[in-house]
């Protein structure tokens, strides 16, 4: 079995690498920030070798509640929480509209077990639906509208809609973590703990190679 894990940028690759300790059976490559390029690079990089799982990795903001900082979240659902209209009696989405799904789901078989390989290793972990987003939150307001809108939310980051969709076009099973950095809600860039999160990141990545077993 062969896994590639996409990660936004170098300082989450990097996490991820030490966490692999050099197993031969994951690819960790570069999606950029944002779900257009983490599709482009994610579909570019699926047309070049076979893979049997993709996992978006990275940090993230957590849900107040849900997901405190220096936490793990693996995603239970993938949501583009920003694909859709804003219309005068509120959000609605791309599935609602009727011009397609702002959903993918993930291997549940797969995301239940890289759960329980985290908490046997002491790792604090949640389980919940993860949203992409193109612009981050970064207003009480806005954290609140999505965290209603889409009940159980524990995490937003940028990447994994993008991530995958390209998988999905495949075929190919998709999971996504997210080592919580910083809360979802207003913009205070003094909080944010990223060293925290590339450490919990790594130690997750320390473990994912347990799905593949
Ligand atoms: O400067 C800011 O205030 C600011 C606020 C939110 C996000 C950013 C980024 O530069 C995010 C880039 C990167 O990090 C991931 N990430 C981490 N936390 C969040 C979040 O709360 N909401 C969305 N994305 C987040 C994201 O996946 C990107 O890869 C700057």
């Amino acid at each position: 079995m062969r896994a590639l894990v996409m990660t936004a940028v170098e300082a989450e690759r990097e996490a991820v690498l030490r966490g692999l300790n050099g197993d031969s059976r994951f690819e960790v490559s570069l999606a950029g920030v944002g779900p257009i390029a983490a599709a482009i690079n994610t579909a570019t990089m699926l047309a070049s070798a076979n893979y049997d799982l993709v996992v978006s990795a990275g940090i993230g903001g957590g849900f107040v509640g849900q997901a405190e900082v220096g936490s793990l979240v693996v995603a239970s659902e993938i949501i583009a929480a920003d694909l859709g209209v804003q219309t005068q009696e509120g959000f609605m989405s791309l599935d609602e509209l009727g011009f397609g799904s702002t959903r993918v789901q993930v291997s549940s078989a797969l995301a239940a077990r890289l759960t329980a390989a985290m908490l046997t290793a002491g790792l604090p972990v949640h389980s919940g639906p993860v949203l992409t987003v193109s612009t981050a939150t970064g207003t009480a307001a806005a954290a609140s509208e999505l965290a209603t809108r889409v009940p159980g939310a524990a995490a937003e980051a940028m990447e994994g809609y993008g991530v995958a969709a390209a998988a999905n076009g495949r075929g190919i099973p998709v999971l996504e973590i997210r080592a919580i950095s910083n809360a979802v809600g207003p913009r205070d860039r003094e909080a944010w703990r990223i060293g925290d999160a590339l450490k919990a990141l790594e130690a997750a990545s320390s473990v994912i190679v347990e799905v593949l077993e």
